[in-house]
């Protein structure tokens, strides 16, 4: 079963001044997350990212479609209490202590004193805030806040966990600790989804990934069927004897081109150009080193996905 459905979501802000068209945050986006599965929401800026998340908690209703959460409509109350969430910009009680915070979130979750005292001091060790738990916020790191933040998203142990920019702020080392957390909840057979920009983080911990650039959903699938589907293409040469200026068909094709002591290598996008390109290579004298299929990444292919997306937007508005 599907934890998250998103079918045809269009919002739309007003842009405030009378004369000037609505905001276009969400354009036909689609998306679904099945239970138990971590799922990154991968965008640049004001991509929609956020938008999409208030939708999911009923924060924000949409202009047009359908999200579904749990298998209720989106913004249900009985499954609002099935759902964690750490928001963006979370506000924080300065002058309570992280025990106190977190006792308060548990409160309002309507748990028992004995399970908020049970669950504080499980998730302030899970989040590694154990010699803190007794210092007011106002003396918290940036880094810090963001754990005691996910630990109130944790509170009341829900089915699904959101998480809007989760490792915004945090050291490598803070970084690592997070991800070990949403590895954790995954294990205990939550669903996790969570927004964020940094592609490394969501390379490393998700089993799928949604794209979204400018409201749109531009690929969202398994990480490794995405990064293999564009794989099979790419391939290194490595070759000397020969610079790549005096190549012109394979300086055309290639995609990536370096040259360093007395070697050159060329990145060629598609393996159907391999054999042209070695038949040029050795018509100009040069010698064959290598020739290495490569392993793509996620980056590639959301730089890839960003590339195709602008450039079909400059040929619409060229057209229009
Ligand atoms: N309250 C609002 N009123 C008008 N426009 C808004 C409002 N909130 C968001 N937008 C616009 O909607 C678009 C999507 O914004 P959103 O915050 O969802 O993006 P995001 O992907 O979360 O960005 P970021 O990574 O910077 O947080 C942006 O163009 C933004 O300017």
């Amino acid at each position: 079963m599907d934890a998250i459905t998103v079918e045809g979501l269009t919002k739309t802000y007003g842009s405030g001044w009378p004369w000037c068209p609505p905001i276009v945050a969400l354009a036909n986006l689609s998306l679904s997350v099945p239970q138990g599965e971590i799922f990154g929401f991968l965008g640049p800026n004001g991509a929609g990212k956020t938008t999409t998340l208030k939708i999911l908690l009923g924060l924000m209703r949409t202009t047009s479609g359908k999200a579904t959460v749990l298998g209720k409509p989106a913004g249900d109350v009985q499954t609002r209490a099935k759902i964690g969430f750490l928001p963006e910009a979370p506000y924080f009680y300065d002058y309570l202590t992280a025990e106190e915070f977190l006792g308060f979130y548990g409160q309002l979750a309507g748990l028992s004193r004995s399970s908020i005292h049970r669950r504080v001091t499980e998730l302030i060790e899970l989040v590694g805030l154990c010699e803190a738990r007794t210092r007011q916020l106002c003396k918290f790191s940036k880094g810090m806040l963001q754990r005691v933040g996910l630990a109130q998203a944790l509170i009341h142990d829900p089915e699904l966990v959101i998480l809007d920019e989760p490792m915004s702020g945090l050291d490598p080392v803070g970084r690592k600790h997070v991800r070990d957390v949403i590895l954790g909840l995954r294990e205990r057979g939550k669903t996790i989804f969570f927004s964020s920009h940094i592609i490394a983080d969501v390379e490393v911990m998700c089993d799928r990934v949604g794209i979204v650039v400018k409201g749109r959903m531009l690929t969202s699938g398994r990480i490794d069927e995405l990064v293999n589907h564009q794989n099979t293409q790419s391939v290194e040469i490595g070759f000397r004897n020969v610079r790549v200026d005096d190549l012109p068909v394979t300086r055309e094709r290639a995609t990536r081109v370096l040259q360093q002591r007395g070697q050159c290598l060329v990145v060629l996008p598609n393996a159907d150009l391999v054999e042209e390109t070695l038949a040029e290579i050795r018509k100009q004298g040069g010698k064959l080193v290598s020739v290495t299929p490569q392993k793509g990444s996620l980056e590639e292919l959301f730089m890839r996905q960003a590339v195709e997306d602008r450039l079909v937007v400059c040929a619409e508005s060229r057209a229009a």
